[in-house]
C-alpha cells in the first residue's frame, strides 16, 4: 500500500536532495482569501476503504532504529574499526573498552564526530566536555569516556525531544515544508495513518500544484484510506490550502495535513511563494497554521542546517521530520541542530514502511548510535 507514495527509489547514496522542480514561469500569485476559488476537487474516501495491507515489519522500533543508524555507527567506529580488525558494529563498543584515555583518544573521538556530521560546534562542545569530565572525575578506561559521550549527546537530543500537539486545536494545521524529495508526501501518509490510528479524523490538502501526479497520488492515497483530499487542478497552493481549511471546519475534521511543493531555499521566488501559502493559513485560522513541519533529508548532512534556516526564515519552523537516518553515515547533523538552530525533532524516519517514522526520543536514539549488541 505504501509503495503507491514511492515515486522513486530511496537513493541512500545520494548525497544531495533530488534536483528541484522547474520553477513556473511566474510565481504564481496567491489569490487574495476573500477571492479564494471554491473550485477545489474533493476527494472523498472509498465507502469501503482498504486498510493497511503492508506486512508489518517483526522487528521492534528499537531494533530498526539501531539498525537504520548502523551507517552512522560505523561512521563514528571508522577511526578505529580498522586497527582493531572488528565487525563495525562492535567497533564503537571496542574504541572505548580497549583503551585507556589519552589525548590521541580523544583526538580520534574529535575526527568521527566530524566526520558524522555532527558539525564543529558541537563536536567542540562534546570534545571540551569530555576533556573536563575526564580530568575532573579522573576516568581512566575508554568504558567510562563512551558513558559520559553518550550523556553529553543525550543532554544535548533531550530538549529536542517534544511530541507533537494535536489535541489542543480542531482542526489542527500541519504545514510541510522541504526540498524535492525530502519525504514529505511520504512523511503525509505515514502521519495520516499515525494520527488516525490515535482516533483523530484527517484531511489532506493537495498543496503541490506543480506536478499534477503528486495530486493524483494524494488522490488515490485518500480513496484507498478513509483520508479526504482537497485539491485543484494546478492553480494556486496557498488558495486549496485555504478551502482545505474550510472543508475541514465543515466537516469537524481534526487535523489538516498540508502538504507542498519540493523547493529550494534559492528558489526565492518559491519561497516567497510558501511564505504566502503560510499566510493565508492564518487569514482561514488565526490560530494557524499550528505546526509549520520542515521534512529534512538526513543525507543532506550539514546542508540541513542551511536548509532549516532558509524555511525557518520564510515560514517559522516548528517542528521537524528527519527522514532516511537508515540510508545515511550523517546521523550526527542532530546535535548539530540542538547545538546551533534547536528545533523540536517530531518524527525521524528509518525506512519507507509506514511504521518506520516514529517520535523521536532522544534516550533511544543515543543508545542506536552506540549499542550494537542485537535488540528483539
Ligand atoms: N530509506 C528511506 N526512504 C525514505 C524515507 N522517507 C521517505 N523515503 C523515500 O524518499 C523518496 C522521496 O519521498 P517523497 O515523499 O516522494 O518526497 P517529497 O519530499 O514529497 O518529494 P517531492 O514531491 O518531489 O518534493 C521516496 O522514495 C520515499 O519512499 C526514509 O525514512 N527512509
Amino acid at each position: 500500500m505504501f509503495d503507491f507514495f514511492k515515486k522513486k527509489p530511496a537513493d541512500s547514496a545520494a548525497p544531495q536532495p533530488s534536483p528541484a522542480a522547474p520553477a513556473p514561469a511566474t510565481a504564481p500569485e496567491v489569490a487574495p482569501v476573500e477571492a479564494a476559488p471554491i473550485a477545489s476537487t474533493v476527494t472523498a474516501p472509498a465507502a469501503a476503504p482498504e486498510t493497511n495491507s503492508a506486512p508489518a515489519d517483526a522487528r521492534s522500533w528499537a531494533a530498526r532504529l539501531r539498525d537504520g543508524l548502523s551507517k552512522t555507527r560505523a561512521k563514528l567506529n571508522a577511526a578505529v574499526g580498522p586497527t582493531l580488525g572488528a565487525d563495525v558494529g562492535d567497533v564503537m563498543s571496542d574504541l572505548f573498552s580497549r583503551r585507556k584515555i589519552d589525548d590521541e583518544l580523544l583526538d580520534e573521538i574529535e575526527t568521527t564526530l566530524l566526520t558524522a556530521d555532527c558539525g564543529v560546534d558541537a563536536t567542540q562542545y562534546l570534545i571540551d566536555e569530555m576533556r573536563k569530565r575526564w580530568k575532573r572525575d579522573k576516568l581512566e578506561t575508554g568504558e567510562q569516556l563512551k558513558g559520559v559521550l553518550m550523556e553529553l549527546l543525550e543532554g544535548l537530543l533531550t530538549p529536542l525531544q517534544q511530541p507533537l500537539d494535536i489535541h489542543t486545536h480542531k482542526p489542527t494545521i500541519i504545514m510541510l515544508a522541504g526540498v524535492n524529495g525530502s519525504g514529505k508526501t511520504t512523511s503525509i501518509g505515514k502521519l495520516a495513518k499515525r494520527f488516525q490510528a490515535e482516533g483523530k479524523s484527517v484531511l489532506l490538502a493537495a498543496g503541490d500544484t506543480f506536478r499534477a501526479a503528486a495530486r493524483e497520488q494524494l488522490q488515490e492515497w485518500g480513496r484507498r484510506n478513509d483520508v479526504t483530499v482537497i485539491s485543484q487542478d494546478g492553480g494556486d497552493p496557498a488558495a486549496v490550502v485555504f478551502d482545505a481549511i474550510n472543508a475541514a471546519r465543515a466537516r469537524g475534521i481534526d487535523i489538516v495535513l498540508a502538504d507542498t511543493a519540493g523547493r529550494l531555499p534559492t528558489q526565492l521566488h518559491l519561497m516567497e511563494e510558501i511564505a504566502k501559502v503560510r499566510r493565508v493559513i492564518q487569514k482561514a485560522d488565526p490560530t494557524g497554521p499550528h505546526e509549520v513541519l520542515l521534512v529534512l533529508d538526513s543525507n543532506i548532512g550539514q546542508n540541513a542546517l542551511a536548509q532549516l534556516a532558509a524555511f525557518d526564515k520564510a515560514v517559522g519552523v516548528t517542528g521537524l521530520v528527519v527522514t532516511k537516518l537508515d540510508g545515511t553515515a550523517k546521523g550526527g547533523v542532530l546535535a548539530a541542530i540542538a547545538r546551533t538552530n534547536p528545533k523540536p525533532i517530531r518524527f525521524i524516519g528509518v525506512g519507507e514502511r509506514i511504521d518506520d517514522m516514529q517520535p523521536f526520543v532522544a534516550r533511544e536514539f543515543v543508545e542506536a548510535l552506540f549499542d550494537a549488541a542485537p535488540a528483539k
